[in-house]
This record gives structure tokens, sequence and C-alpha cells, in this order.
């Protein structure tokens, strides 16, 4: 190692590949070690060796990706330090690696590679002589020295100039200003460049030269310059000095360098912009910590990690979080450009009919446009699947100028779905309203929810993982449901309810004309000139094929015509270039479909093609009168309309109830025989067998009964003998008394009856106000039997009427248990 030209590095040297860092002359740095190279030369070399030259390496950068990091042939650098290692330290968790303490001595550059396993051993050439560092400065360089003495001690003045920007009171900052005298100037750069910050690229390029090494210098001192007449204007700012702190740590500083900077207030290594205007990025993170009352805790929190092994668990935990507070939006919002007349243009062009929501949504903007800090109740969005109340939801995103994130809370039923687990636990994570801030990245959006949170305390929600408070009050939340009965009362007195009604056939129709098809086009690379739906096809999916009350399965089925038609397209392309190929071959032609004439039609037999045969003739209701009874409903949980059945036969006497009944539905049917029971006198039944318990011999039956609404259906297994009109529909709910009392979703409800081709529509007589809400069309279709008690009921249920309504019998008086 010793020569007579003084101090050498061994001339074989084991390599260290490093992906990160870079080693210079005089300078102490950590690599994490486990790939199974680098793993082999710790084990083998550095422990098993007992000589000082053991404990020399070369730490050169391998320039291939570290996940490739195989066992080929690396792609080494050609120059690289020669170092000591210093401290070794295993660690088996969370997978084996060594983490080495090494200082650097001199440059080399490799001559050759003598052997790549099991760690690759170099021939190497030394490059920077050492006896230089024990050299006193004076004498290896001397103003005599002509232009490198003057650029030296150049260098020297603004390394002295550095060090009186940092605080002094820093360890190491103190140990560089006692280093800055007893070393030689020859290896100030490489002692300088290992204080600074710059990129490794640009450290292992300036290879020691101080031609190379004072611009950074100086760069340095200029961001230095401009970081404290930044900090002057905003003296105390704990806020920019936790953020400073936390980008120090992000860009490797090191730690004695980030606690100046929280004394001092320098940051060494940045460029900064003194115009105010064009803010650089992190001072916009700067900002955007301010109001939020979350630094000391980041604060405390960066100063643990920095005493953190990088092997422990909680480092990459708490690293992960504090990126998080980084990343958050604290203060960054969007300005919101709201113009009414725009917005109902808008709405108006994204959505056909509505008008009502619409009316309703205009109201809401231009209130908030009016009052900005508008603590309104949170809109929620109530109907069946498929009607637009998500698409709504993201035109208001636009008419305001917003990020729109929607948040499916469908099927969620832990509440840390939302707020967030407790970092207390393995594999915690942020809810779903913080998460969504972080993608959106600005705390103004609108957020679509299923289900609502409580508008009073938005201004201090707290996610468990965060554990701080984040104001929610800029962000614009409107819920969509499905039905109102699964959202808690309390809640949902907090919101404005708006109703969004499913469609009749002709607003599908021009729904699907307006804006469906256009879309389905566009997604499947198709234009007007290459397929044509007319309005009759059309109106025929939706009768035929879809039993919805909105328009999603219509889309659906618009879609499924389109891939047909392109696959039509597509194949009649392939005959085309067949046929260029081999013009004289018409044999070959033969099979092959021909291109298809443009625009390709769907008419009825190209649907039936496409989709299969009709599937959904709910027609045959219409049919003859029966025994049996069928009621169809919209579904809303279920999208689709329901069917509820049900017979009278022979049988025991009992009620039978099938299918999915909820505590409602059952308590309606037995309500329902309890009537009959104490009605049958008046109403002149008998059963079967001439006894006076009108259910003894029968056994009624009921299936598919999915909703609780449609109680009063179940009244219909009562009669006997008669038959019941198969084309009846009725809704209500009824007393023990027998009086019929109003339900909510008349719309959907008739509606739903309409499309499945029922003639008569029995509704309770307080429901009466809601007729007018129906299209015209459909109230002309429809003849209604306004019912106030179910004597009312029965007669408009059976043709003819039925016996014993008529009269003026008395109401027995039952006990009621309610
Ligand atoms: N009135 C309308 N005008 C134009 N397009 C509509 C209209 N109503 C619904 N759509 C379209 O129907 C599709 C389904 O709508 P959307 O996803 O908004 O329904 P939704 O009510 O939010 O359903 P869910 O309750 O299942 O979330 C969308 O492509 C939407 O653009």
């Amino acid at each position: 190692m010793a020569s007579g030209d003084g101090i050498q590095i061994p001339s074989r040297l084991p390599l260290l590949l490093t992906h990160e860092g870079v080693l210079l002359p005089g300078s102490t740095v950590r690599f994490s070690v486990d790939s199974p190279r680098n793993m082999q030369l710790v084990s083998q070399r550095l422990l098993k060796g007992t000589s000082l030259k053991s404990t020399i390496i070369g730490v050169i950068p391998n320039t291939r990706d570290p996940e490739q990091d195989t066992d080929d042939l690396p792609s080494l650098h050609k120059i690289g330090t020669a170092g000591i290692a210093v401290q070794v330290v295993g660690s088996n968790w969370p997978k084996p690696h060594y983490t080495l303490l090494i200082t650097g001595l001199c440059r080399f550059s490799v001559t050759s590679l003598l052997k790549e396993r099991p760690f690759v051993l170099a021939e190497v050439e030394q490059l920077d002589k050492l006896e230089q560092y024990m050299t006193p400065a004076s004498e290896v360089v001397t103003a005599e020295d002509g232009e490198l003495g003057k650029l030296s001690h150049k260098f020297y003045q603004a390394a002295v100039q550095l060090l009186g920007m940092l605080d002094m009171s820093v360890p190491v900052v103190a140990k560089f200003r006692r280093l800055l005298d007893s070393l030689p100037r020859e290896t100030l750069p490489d002692v300088v460049a290992s204080m600074i910050r710059t990129s490794n690229k640009e450290k292992l390029q300036f290879g020691g030269a101080i031609q190379k090494a004072l611009p950074m210098l100086t760069r340095q001192i200029e961001g230095l310059k401009l970081l404290q007449k930044t900090r002057k204007k905003s003296p105390d700012n704990e806020k920019t000095q936790y953020l400073y702190l936390y980008l120090c740590s992000r860009l490797c500083v090191s730690s004695e360098q980030v606690l100046s900077v929280r004394k001092g207030g320098v940051f060494p290594g940045r460029q900064f912009n003194l115009d105010e205007e064009d803010e650089d990025e992190d001072g916009d993170d700067t900002a955007a910590l301010e109001g939020s009352s979350t630094e000391p805790k980041c604060l405390k929190l960066h100063l643990k990690l920095k005493k953190m092994p990088q092997s422990m668990p909680e480092f990459a935990l708490t690293r992960n979080y504090l990126d998080l507070m980084v990343e958050l939006p604290w203060s960054k919002s969007t300005k919101d450009c709201l113009d009414i007349r725009a917005a109902r243009t808008l709405l108006d062009n994204d959505h056909y009919a509505m008008d009502k929501l619409k009316r309703r949504v205009l109201e809401y903007l231009a209130v908030r446009q009016l009052k900005t800090l508008l603590k309104g109740p949170i809109l929620c969005f109530v109907g069946p699947p498929g009607v637009g109340k998500t698409s709504v939801g993201r035109s208001i995103a636009r008419t305001l100028g917003r990020e729109f994130h929607r948040i499916a809370l469908g099927g969620v039923c832990d509440q840390s779905d939302i707020r967030g687990h407790r970092r207390t636990y393995v594999g915690s994570m942020p809810g779903r309203i913080i998460n969504g801030l972080k993608t959106v990245a600005v705390n103004n959006p609108v957020f679509l929810l299923d289900e609502v949170l409580d508008p009073e305390q938005n201004h201090s929600f707290t996610d468990h993982y965060l554990n701080v408070a984040f104001d929610l009050s800029q962000v614009l939340f409107i819920a969509t449901a499905n039905t109102t009965a699964t959202i808690p009362p309390a809640l949902l007195d907090r919101m404005e309810v708006l109703q969004v009604p499913g469609y009749t056939q002709e607003e599908k129709v021009e729904i699907a004309h307006r804006h469906l098809i256009q879309n389905q086009l566009e997604q499947h690379g198709l234009t007007p000139q290459q397929l044509h739906i007319p309005q009759d096809t059309t109106q025929n999916i939706i009768s035929s094929y879809t039993r919805e009350a909105g328009v999603r399965s219509l889309e659906r089925k618009l879609g499924a015509i389109c891939r047909a038609v392109a696959v039509k397209i597509a194949e009649g392309h392939t005959v085309t270039k067949t046929e260029a190929l081999s013009p004289e071959n018409p044999a070959q032609r033969g099979d092959k479909a021909t291109p298809p004439e443009m625009p390709i039609m769907i008419d009825h037999v190209a649907l039936k093609d496409i989709l299969g045969p009709l599937c959904l003739r709910w027609r045959c209701l219409s049919g003859s009168p029966c025994p049996a009874w069928l009621s169809v409903w919209p579904g809303r949980r279920w999208g689709g309309d329901l069917v509820c059945g049900g017979q009278s036969d022979g049988g025991e006497g009992q009620l039978t109830l099938t299918g999915q009944l909820g505590d409602v539905m059952k308590e309606s049917a037995h309500l329902a025989i309890s009537w009959l029971r104490a009605n049958a006198k008046t109403y002149q039944l008998t059963n079967m067998v001439g006894g006076p318990d009108p259910m003894e011999g029968r056994t009624s039956t009921s299936t598919s009964l999915l909703e609780p609404s449609p109680r009063m259906a179940l009244l219909q297994v009562l009669p006997y003998g008669r038959l019941v009109r198969s084309d009846v529909a009725m809704t209500g709910e009824i007393t023990l008394r027998g009086l019929v009392l109003p339900v909510g979703g008349i719309k959907d409800k008739v509606l739903a009856a309409h499309r499945a081709g029922v003639k008569r529509v029995i509704l309770p007589k307080r429901n009466e106000k809601d007729l007018v809400e129906l299209p015209a069309n459909v109230r002309a279709d429809l003849d209604f039997v306004i019912a106030a008690n179910l004597d009312d009921v029965l007669n408009g249920a059976f043709d003819g009427g039925f016996p014993g309504t008529a009269g003026t019998h008395t109401q027995p008086q039952l006990s009621s248990k309610l």
C-alpha cells in the first residue's frame, strides 16, 4: 500500500456498486447494501478480513437500473472513489441487508475487471495523491502557482463566505470551518462538494477540479442569499421552516445542515426565484401549509425520523406520513369561475329533461355566487340507478371550474374506509376523503358521495391516519342515494333532497338520440356515417330489452350494437385488403363477407341478431283476469322493476310468504289477513268449504316481494271465487281500520306500471296531488282509482266492483299493536 512515491491504495480493489449517493474523497457516506454482489463483498471481504487493507474498497456508480440488477455484468462508471469502511451494521428486517459507513480516500479509474463473482474485483489506477491531504495548505498551492493559485484562493474565499452564512453553533459547520484552514486547498473542492447539494451526476463529473467546483459553490451562495431574503419577508414562519426542513431531508442534505436551516434559516443548494409572480414549486408547498396547525407535530416527527435508522419499520411509516402531509392541498384551491348563464347552457347541453333538478341546481349555484362562504345544506340527489345523478354532479364541477372526484361508498361498512386507520395499525392508510384530496391536489373540489358527512363538522374533519384536522369547508359535497330509506334521519335533516325520477319511454328515446348514441359511437371509434339507429329501433330496445327507470341498461345495449357494427366494419376492411392483394382470384374472395354498405342501419332484424330474442315482454299482464295476481313496481335498489305475484289455491288456510321479505312487508301481509278475518261477514266472504274463516282451505303465497312499498298489493290474495283484474296495480299503506294512507315515489311507481302494460292504478287519496308530476301521455294511458279506504280499493281491483263494499257497513274496531 505504501510506496516510495507516497501512500497508495491497493492496485486490485473489490468494488461496491452503488445506485444512489456519490462518495467523494474526504467525505463519509452511509450506503445501504442488499444486492447479491454487494452482500458477498461485505460478508467475504469486510467481515472476514483482518488487515487494514481488507477494509479498503472501491465505490463506483452502477448505471444499470437497480430493479434489473441481475447477475449480468454491471455497467460501471469508469471513475470511482476508494474508501475505508469504518462501520458495518447488519440487519435481517425487512430483508437481509448491511449498512456501511465509508470514508472516501481518493479517486481511481478502472483499468480492467478481474472477476465478477462473487463480487466484482478490478485492477485500478489511483488518480489522486493521498499525501496532499496531509500537507499544509500553504505548501501545496501558493500564490506563485499562477492561474490555479488565484482560482484556489477564490474558492477558499467563497467557502469562507458560505460558512459565514451558516449557523456556527452547529457542530458540522464549526468542524468545516476548522477544516477549511487546515486542509490543503486542492482537497477543498471534494470536501465542499460533499457538503453542498448538487446532483450525483455533477458530483461524478466534476472530478475534484477546482474550475468545476467553483461555479457549484457560487450557485449555493446565491441560493442562500435568496433564501435569506425570502425569509426576511416572513420571519418566524415556523411552517416555512418545517417545510424547508422536510425538503432538506428529502433532498439528502446532511442532518447537521438540516439543523442549521432550522436555527439560522438557510437552505443549501437550492435555486430560488425572487420573482413573486412565479413562485417556485416548493414555495407553493410552503404556502400550502399556511393556516394548518400541523407543523409542531410534523417537526417533531421529522426530527425523530432523522435519528431513526432507515431499516426500522417505523422509518417508512413516518416518512409516508410526512410525504402525505406535504402533498395535501392545505391551502391550494382552484378559483371558482361561475357564470350562471353558461352554467344553464352547460347543464341543458349535457342533460335532457330533468328540468326541476336543473332549476334547483342553478338556484343553488346562483346563491353560491352571491354569497361565497355559503354554509348551505348538502345537496342529495335521490333516484333510481342510471338517471344521471353522477352526471349532473360532474356538470356542476365543470360549471364551477372545479376538480371533480367521485367517492364510491357502496359496500363501505367500516368507517375507517372514510376516516382512515389510526397509524398504530399495521398497514394503516388515510381514508377516502383525504386520499381524494391528495388525488385532486386542491382543497375545493366537488366530491360526490353516496353517503354524507355532517356539514357542521367539515371545518375540522379529522382523518384517523392524519390525526390532525383538515378544513373541508371549501369542498362542495354532493351526495347521491337510490333511496332515502337508508339515510339516518339526523343526516337526512341536514341535506336538501332532490328527487331525480325515472324517465318515460319518450324521454329515454330523446336521451338516447341526443346523448347516448353519440357517446357510444365516439367510445367505439365509429361515426354517424357508419352506423344509424332509427328511433323506432331505440323504442324497441327500451321496451323489449330493458326494464329500468334510468338509461344505463339502454346505454349498455347501444354499446353492444356499436361493438357488433365495429366488427362488421373491421371485417369489411380486411376483405377490401384481400381483394387488393389478389384481384384475379375471385374464388378466394367468394367465402369472405363483402364490405357493408354505409351507414349500417339497425332495423328490427339486425337488432334481434345482435341482442338476441326479445326478453322482456311484460305485456302479458294485459291478458284475461285470473285468480293469481301480479304486481310490478320499480325496484330502486336493484335498478329493475319488481314483480310481485300471489295465488290463492286449496290449502291449509295459512299465509305463506316467500321471497326475501323485510319485517315491514311481513307485517303488512299479516295485517291484511287480520283485516280480512275481521271483515269476513261484512264482505260476505266464505271459504271454499263454506266455513266462517275465509282463509280456511286457502293458501296465499307471495313471491319476489323485495320492496316494502306495494303493501296493499297483498290484499289481492283475499277474494275468493272472484277474478282479480290482471291489469291493475296499486300502492298505499293500510291501517288496521282499513284506511289507505299515502306513500312516496308515486311517479316512479306509476311509470313502472305503465312500462309493464298495466291499465289501472289504484292510489291513496292523499297521493292524488302527485299525479301532476306524471307526463301527459302516461296520464292519458292509465285509469286512476283514488282510494280513501279499502272499499275503494276492492271496488277498483275487481271487475264490476266487490260485494259488500257499496253498503253502509261500519268499520270494525281492531285493537292495533302499533
Ligand atoms: N337526462 C340525461 N341526459 C343525458 N344523459 C343522461 C341523462 N340521464 C342519464 N344520462 C346518462 O346515463 C348514464 C348513467 O348516468 P349516471 O351514471 O349519472 O347515473 P346515476 O344516477 O349516478 O346512477 P347510480 O345511482 O347508479 O350511480 C350516463 O352516461 C349519463 O350521462
